[in-house]
């Protein structure tokens, strides 16, 4: 029976991965447990295992901007830990990545979706570190790596932009959110069904696109998220990407294209808005969220900024 291996155990995908392998062989280990960018301590929580799931990543994408040394550690050094290991004890490992990989060469109006084979021309630390990763751990292993690519995760277990916009619209205050920047909202549960089923398929090798199908903007998403809580959609504004406004700049184009899983025999995750029906239903998202009442003699907070940009990725 096939034994696995996840990696940064605490987050919010390594739980759906959980809840997906609930009744096989798993051995799940937080940051406390398995830190990835001990060589030593990943080749001895690799050994005995099939295959290595690794969402264990520095994902604070505008932090990275100032200690690109720590991201590269986590992101570019962990993965080819890892895959040494798994090269050694003779295991797949999948190596989660994200669309900020691309992004620096997409001239407005000639946007298509990213292939699995285009060039790597992240424009921020944090894309510079995954991409590095990818690189490493694919010449690490080559017969035993899988890139999957997601972004714009949302899940039940962590914060995202889906909780931050449930957060601010509940309070009936408008919001602006940007609305030129596209790209594919992914429920974790989805990426984490999909990376099973290709490994369930016999694939060892190859770069998917792990993000759900279709497309729209932070403004189109914030607005079904708002819908979907019952909440009046007209709270949320489209709003321009102000530049420089964040430490990390973000593609404007994010939409990755899905050609790898029909080459792989595989079904590519269902499109966007199916997903976040059946997350929102599954989470409790279609009812409003509590906020805590304010003290009779405090005025409301204000919002903390005019905009809420792209989350984490
Ligand atoms: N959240 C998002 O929107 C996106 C995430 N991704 C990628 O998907 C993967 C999973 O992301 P999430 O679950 O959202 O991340 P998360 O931030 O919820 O979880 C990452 C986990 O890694 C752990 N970690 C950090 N440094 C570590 C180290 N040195 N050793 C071991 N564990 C360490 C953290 O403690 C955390 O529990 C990551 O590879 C991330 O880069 C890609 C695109 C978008």
């Amino acid at each position: 029976m096939t034994r696995y291996l996840i990696t940064g155990a605490g987050g919010m995908l390594a739980h759906d991965l959980r809840a997906v392998l609930a009744d096989r062989p798993v051995t799940a280990l937080a940051r406390a447990e398995l830190d990835i960018t001990d060589p030593e301590a990943c080749r001895a929580a690799v050994h005995g295992h099939d295959v290595v799931l690794n969402t264990a990543a520095y994902t604070a994408v505008d932090a990275a901007e100032h200690d690109p040394e720590a991201a590269h550690r986590v992101n570019a050094l962990g993965p080819q830990h890892l895959a040494r290991a798994a090269a050694e004890a003779g295991a797949v490992l999948v190596q989660y990545s994200t669309d900020y990989v691309f992004g620096g060469d997409t001239p407005p109006g000639n946007e298509h979706p990213w292939a699995e084979d285009a060039p790597l021309r992240p424009i921020s630390v944090y894309g510079s570190s995954k991409a590095e990763g990818e690189r490493r751990a694919r010449a690490e292993h080559p017969e035993g790596v899988i890139i999957a690519r997601t972004a714009w995760l949302y899940g039940a277990h962590g914060r995202s932009f889906v909780t931050a916009i449930r957060e601010r619209a509940a309070t009936g205050e408008p919001l602006d959110v940007v609305d030129d920047q596209w790209g594919q909202p992914t429920w974790t549960h989805d990426v984490a069904e999909r990376t099973i089923a290709l490994l369930d398929h016999g694939v060892r090798a190859g770069i998917v696109h792990a993000t759900a199908g279709g497309r729209t903007t932070w403004f189109g998403f914030a607005r079904a998220i708002v819908a979907a809580a019952g909440l009046d959609p007209a709270l949320v504004r489209p709003a321009a990407t102000v530049p420089g406004a964040r430490a990390a700049a973000r593609p404007h184009w994010s939409v990755l294209g899905h050609d790898g899983w029909a080459r792989l025999g595989v079904a590519p995750l269902r499109p966007w808005p199916a997903a976040f029906a059946e997350a929102a239903a599954a989470i409790g998202w279609t009812d409003p969220p509590v906020v805590a009442p304010h003290p009779a003699t405090a005025p409301p907070a204000p919002p903390t900024s005019p905009s809420i940009p792209g989350a984490s990725s």
